[in-house]
């Protein structure tokens, strides 16, 4: 089921951790670097609060994470090891413990918020070890819904390791074959029971806010936003308030600064489409090949981004 760690298979415990410090902290988790007593291997051990998760009527954000992180651990490509792997669970009275990679350099924002906007080949790089994960998280029938930089953790070299599949939609074969279609029932209806959105507001898709369908291309929303702010060092759309923010997104309501250049400019344009099924890559099968094959991404080879050096962010 998931990947054994290197002591022989047995049923963990947090005794069988070491605890340091906090890497981040939720309403009901707080995430914790821990090294394995057998191995030293340091993994983050995501610590959900059992009655922090029923306070916060969570129990859904719980178990949606740990069914996507279960299938991605069990499907792991090679080409694209750009997700947080779920080593093992346990719990204990009153919390439930998650072992998951460790990713030491923190996160995209951290360093966006450091040097501001990246240099171009940066912006490439970044922007295609995106898409390649994106090509296999959508393969296997999944959306991730949250993507932000926040969520795009570095690893030990450099490379993403992409977290915090709370909003994450695995889509059922129906919804897989209609991408481009309405939902199942039971998606509007899940939609409809919820009080506030899924995602986060500077890379939330339109259909998103209009609570209509949940398809592949709200995530290429979001890697268009994405670019554009590793481009221009701030997102694309920008408000005092997440209501301001959903009006500008709404209304497409966004610029380009001057030097921002062309090649970027148009991929961008073809990705901050308010109709999903009109964005770059939404009529796509199997691999994001009009992506791929877009200008920005001109010399990259995708299949081997995970081994090279990835260039310094400065
Ligand atoms: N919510 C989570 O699942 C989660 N939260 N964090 C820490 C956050 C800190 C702020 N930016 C987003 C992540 C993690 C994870 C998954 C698993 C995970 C793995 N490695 C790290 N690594 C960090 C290294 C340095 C600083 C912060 C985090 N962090 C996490």
């Amino acid at each position: 089921m998931t990947e054994n760690l290197e002591a022989p298979p047995m049923k963990r415990s947090a005794n069988d951790f070491i605890f340091g410090k906090v890497l981040g902290e939720g309403s009901f988790s707080t995430v914790f670097l821990a090294k394995d007593v057998h191995t030293s291997k340091e993994f983050a051990i995501k610590v959900c609060q059992k009655r922090h998760i029923i306070r916060e009527k969570k129990q859904d954000y719980v178990k949606r994470e740990k069914e996507t992180l279960l299938v991605l651990s069990k499907n792991v490509k090679e080409s694209a090891p750009y997700f947080v792997r779920l080593y093992c669970t346990f719990q204990d009275p009153e919390s439930l413990y998650f072992v998951l990679t460790y990713a030491k350099k923190g996160d995209l924002l951290g360093y966006l918020n450091k040097v501001g906007s990246f240099e171009d080949h940066c912006s490439k790089f970044y922007g295609a070890e995106i898409v390649q994960a994106l090509e296999h998280l959508h393969c296997l029938g999944i959306v991730h819904r949250d993507l932000k930089p926040e969520n795009i953790l570095l690893s030990e070299s450099m490379h993403i390791v992409i977290t915090d599949f709370g909003s994450a939609k695995i889509l059922n074969c129906v919804e897989m074959d209609e991408k481009n279609k309405e939902n199942s029932e039971e998606d509007a209806g899940e939609l409809k029971r919820k009080s506030s959105f899924v995602g986060t507001a500077q890379y939330v898709s339109p259909e998103i806010l209009n609570r209509t369908r949940t398809t592949p291309s709200c995530d290429l929303w979001a890697l268009g936003c994405i670019i554009y702010q590793m481009v221009a060092g701030l997102p694309p759309f920008r408000g005092h308030s997440d209501y301001a923010i959903f009006q500008k997104i709404m209304k497409l309501e966004y610029e380009y600064p001057d030097g921002f250049p062309d090649d970027a400019r148009d991929i961008v344009t073809q990705l901050l489409v308010l109709e999903p099924s009109e964005r770059l890559g939404a009529k796509d099968i199997g691999s994001y090949t009009s992506v791929k094959s877009h200008p920005f991404f001109s010399g990259l080879d995708f299949e081997e981004l995970h081994k090279v050096k990835p260039p310094e962010i400065c």
